[in-house]
């Protein structure tokens, strides 16, 4: 890989990011909280490492001191996933959760560079079915997910580091405006 290639990219994908979208991403969960709603995020790989990092920048804290908000990330309990998947199946992991834990105040977050991993759609489409507000995290063509989500972030890239690169500075730029409403 030609690193030059991939700073450049980095820089077009990020300068594409759309602040107005970000400052309405963040007052959708901001008023899910506000609603005694919470967060639940999901992702595969390097997705399921965000989704983490966005709940930890939620239940500790940010750049700020403020209150602990409630959010979840459907990645980190090996049980359930370990149990899911294997009487199930992988495709599941999510949506059984979701199904367990989804209320309609909630917003529901699936992290997918491709937007198709079916275990991502298919938790979306679950928490779709219990009413929750929905957003996308995608890049590429935006997959099955740009076409199920109640909102998309979409990341222009075609090449999944960078995409996930956007994503997480979408987050971190979605924590600083929670961090100053609390
Ligand atoms: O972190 C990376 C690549 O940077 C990988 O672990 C990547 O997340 C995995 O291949 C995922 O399974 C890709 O899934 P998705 O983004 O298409 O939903
Ligand atoms: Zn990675």
């Amino acid at each position: 890989m030609d690193l030059e290639q991939y700073k450049n990219e980095g820089i077009k994908a990020r300068k594409n990011i759309d602040i107005s979208q970000i400052k309405s991403i963040a007052s959708g969960i901001i008023n899910s909280f506000r609603n005694n709603g919470k967060l639940i995020v999901f992702g595969n790989g390097g997705s399921a490492a965000d989704a983490q990092h966005f709940v930890a920048e939620l239940t500790g804290h940010y750049m700020k001191e403020r209150k602990a908000l409630p959010a979840i990330a459907l990645t980190t309990n090996t049980s359930a996933l370990t149990a899911i998947g294997n009487d199930y199946s992988y495709n599941d992991i999510f949506s059984r959760q979701v199904q367990a834990l989804c209320k309609k105040e909630d917003y529901v977050v699936g992290i997918s560079t491709s937007g198709n991993s079916k275990n991502v759609v298919a938790g979306i489409e679950e928490a779709n079915s219990i009413g929750a507000f929905t957003l996308g995290f995608t890049g590429k063509s935006g997959g099955k997910l740009a076409g199920i989500c109640s909102d998309v972030f979409h990341s222009d890239s075609d090449i999944t580091p960078i995409i996930q690169e956007i994503h997480i500075t979408a987050i971190h730029m979605i924590c600083a405006i929670i961090d100053e409403d609390f």
